[in-house]
């Protein structure tokens, strides 16, 4: 996929793929295909692989990105087409409407298991004796298709259980492990493990989007720095200009890079970050905006040069329809966020950069925020701490990510008392 700026594209919705291996059945909860269940499984978790944080192609574009195709409703009806015409890894089976053998052949299985909770042997043994317990019926509900509002693209899988699975990334399964038992633990997905499919380890956790009805989604990448200080040393130690972002800065800017770089035709990923922070309003407000994907299917990745408090608020105001209900819940939950974010251990703990809060709300009026990507959250060294407040002085590892949801709040709340 080619980027172009200035254009908003469909998001992609994304099916499961086929569920073949053992393990893997053991480490999903619900819907088990009856006859395979007399497959003696070894329940141990898949061997963890490398460190995959750096599992993509430079050239690989996001995946509901300023692609160039086109924003209207009908990218609606592209997003299904695009579900419908793959096979195992996009298949549309994360829609139940769309299949139904899965409701008639499966059976849930792990019910007992919780966010957590380690896939052990006697998990197993426990889940045998349950295999002929059937879900009511009222119990199955209608869930709309996954969608990835930005990221890196192949990096998630589905399954039809509720649940998501992102490429393994070891440093974010530790974040996820710790943050299981932490005070934040009601604003983070729920985890389940690694589990391997196509002889790839994933993180498994909550799909966000599963309690919701064609949900409006918005990705906001949180903190005053998106790129970790140890990134930054390795550039400096070992430079690798990048010529994939060198193409992607011009597209959005063609003056933007200095003389050296327009020779190279290249430049560093950290000069490329910090020009991506300064062009938005990640340097002036400690946050920007990713990307939005609205209940009709369009999606904006379109924020680069949303910079300015005007401009955000715009995004916010178009985002929630100007639904001032629905602006208020999110103004208390990012609150609530900050009082737990001020006591967290974990979070006192890690330099949290390139983390995003995932807005979603439906015409419900149902609305929730959760913190998400933790794959460049790194621990401190203890008894090192931060307090996310901090101007960012090299050394000191501060990511601004508190100044950054004080701003957040604030705007919200000038938008609700304008209102
Ligand atoms: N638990 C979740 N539930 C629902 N949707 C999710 C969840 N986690 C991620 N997503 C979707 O996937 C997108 C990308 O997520 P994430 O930031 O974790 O991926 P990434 O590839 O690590 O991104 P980055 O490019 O910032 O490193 C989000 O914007 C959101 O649309
Ligand atoms: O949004 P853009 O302009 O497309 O830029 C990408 C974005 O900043 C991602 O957060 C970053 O991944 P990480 O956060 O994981 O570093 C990625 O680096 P990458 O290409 O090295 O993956 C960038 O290309």
């Amino acid at each position: 996929m080619t980027k172009t700026p200035d254009t908003p594209a469909p998001c992609v919705g994304m099916g499961e793929t086929q569920h073949s291996h053992p393990e893997e059945l053991l480490s999903r909860r619900a819907r088990v295909a009856v006859p395979e269940l007399v497959v003696t499984c070894e329940c141990e978790q898949s061997p963890r692989g490398p460190c995959s944080c750096s599992h993509r192609n430079p050239d690989e574009e996001s995946i509901c990105s300023d692609s160039g195709l086109s924003g209207s409703p009908a990218s609606s009806l592209a997003l299904r087409k695009l579900s419908n015409s793959s096979s195992s890894g996009l298949s549309p089976a994360s829609s139940f409407e769309e299949c139904e053998e899965d409701l008639l052949g499966y059976v849930d299985f792990n019910v007992n298991q919780s966010p957590g909770e380690a896939l052990t042997t006697d998990l197993w043994k426990k889940s045998k004796n349950m295999v002929n317990w059937s879900p009511p019926p009222e119990t199955v509900k209608k869930r709309s298709p996954w969608v990835q509002v930005v990221g890196h693209a192949g990096n998630f899988q589905t399954d039809s259980d509720g649940r998501l699975l992102k490429k393994y990334c070891e440093s974010e399964q530790q974040c996820f492990l710790q943050l299981m038992s932490d005070s934040l633990r009601p604003f983070v997905p729920g985890y389940y493990g690694v589990t391997q499919r196509d002889e790839q380890d994933y993180n498994l956790m909550d799909d966000l989007l599963a309690d919701f009805d064609s949900p409006c989604i918005m990705d906001c990448k949180m903190g005053s720095r998106t790129y970790l200080e140890e990134e930054l040393k390795k550039a400096r130690e070992c430079p690798q200009p990048r010529k994939d972002m060198y193409e992607k800065m011009i597209a959005v800017d063609p003056e933007a890079p200095t003389e050296e770089e327009r020779l190279q035709q290249a430049v560093l990923k950290t000069r490329y970050m910090q020009w991506r922070e300064t062009l938005s309003s990640t340097a002036t407000l400690g946050f920007r905006i990713e990307g939005i994907k609205k209940s009709d299917g369009t999606c904006n990745t379109n924020f680069k040069r949303t910079k300015c408090k005007d401009e955000v608020v715009q995004a916010l105001e178009d985002f929630v329809d100007n639904n001032m209900l629905i602006l208020r819940s999110y103004q208390q939950r990012l609150q609530e966020l900050r009082d737990i974010l001020e006591k967290s251990d974990f979070f006192k703990a890690h330099e949290v950069v390139g983390s995003s809060l995932l807005f979603v709300h439906d015409v419900t009026g149902k609305a929730g925020i959760w913190m998400i990507d933790f794959g460049k959250t790194v621990p401190m060294t203890p008894p090192l701490t931060l307090d996310h407040r901090s101007p960012w002085l090299e050394g000191n590892r501060e990511d601004g990510y508190l100044w950054g949801l004080d701003n957040f709040i604030d705007i919200l709340t000038t938008m609700l008392q304008e209102k």
